[in-house]
């Protein structure tokens, strides 16, 4: 059962930096969904690319896989043979929900408890960071991104997915706020936007989406693209 997030509706005196504990997971996929614009559609297009570029007898990692969306969908697309589909997160919290979802859905996945920054990649043809690169330190995310490039067969393809930040402060303004209308579109209050924003400050660090294709063209992609923008949250695709 998925619960609502109310987690930041009442006034607090301080607010701690946001983590992925117990709390967080009890309303992760209410938390997720309600705020960031095209989650679904970002799932199942995540699925219907590993369907297209999974190879045989290959790996697909999903790097923060939280409670496994991307790697499930991932599952019901790819149909070719010994493909091991990998969720690595840091989150114990995480990983123990993940694992039940997983045998509810009779999904075969493999979990890590781990740091994506440490975990051995090899044989990969699909390798997915669904929201996850923008918690990695700053100056760690060329390493993780060269050692994925590395690790990635010829043809094998990265999804990244981002909330982003523009160079330009009149269109970083407008995607600000219209991401908090549509947070509150969703039910979220000022406060809550406001307290939670507050939380996510030296948390989640945002790039411009010309970092980002800087970086994948340095880590060896010779094809980027942006398939996916709303507002102030992109997917990319990045094929070696
Ligand atoms: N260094 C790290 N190593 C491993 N995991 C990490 C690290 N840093 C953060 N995480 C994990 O990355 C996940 C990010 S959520 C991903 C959503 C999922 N992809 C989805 O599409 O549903 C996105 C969000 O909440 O905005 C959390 O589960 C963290 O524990
Ligand atoms: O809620 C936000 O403002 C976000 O930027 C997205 C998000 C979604 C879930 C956990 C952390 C951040």
């Amino acid at each position: 059962m998925t619960q609502r997030d109310t987690l930041y509706s009442t006034p607090r005196p301080a607010i701690d930096r946001f983590a992925f504990d117990e709390q967080v997971v009890d309303v992760f996929p209410d938390m997720i969904q309600r705020s960031v614009p095209g989650y679904a559609t970002i799932i199942a297009m995540t699925g219907i690319l590993a369907g297209r570029y999974a190879q045989p007898h290959s790996r697909c990692y999903d790097l923060g896989c939280s409670l496994g969306a991307s790697s499930l969908s991932m599952a019901q697309h790819i149909d070719v043979e010994a493909v091991e589909i990998i969720g690595v997160d840091n989150s114990p919290a995480m990983i123990e929900r993940c694992s039940e979802r997983a045998k509810q859905h009779s999904t075969p996945l493999t979990l890590r408890c781990e740091s994506i920054q440490d975990t051995e990649l090899s044989k990969a043809s699909v390798v997915v960071l669904n929201f996850t690169l923008q918690f990695v330190p700053e100056a760690d995310r060329a390493a993780l991104l060269q050692r994925i490039g590395k690790a990635m067969q010829p043809g094998g393809i990265l999804v990244l997915s981002e909330k982003i930040r523009f160079a330009d402060p009149h269109l970083q303004e407008l995607n600000t706020q219209l991401h908090h209308e549509f947070k509150r579109a969703n039910g979220y209050s000022d406060m809550e936007i406001a307290q939670k924003r507050s939380a996510l400050e030296q948390v989640l660090i945002p790039e411009t989406l010309d970092s980002h294709r800087q970086r994948l063209k340095g880590a060896g992609f010779a094809s980027i693209d942006v398939w996916f923008q709303c507002f102030n949250f992109a997917s990319l695709v990045a094929i070696k």
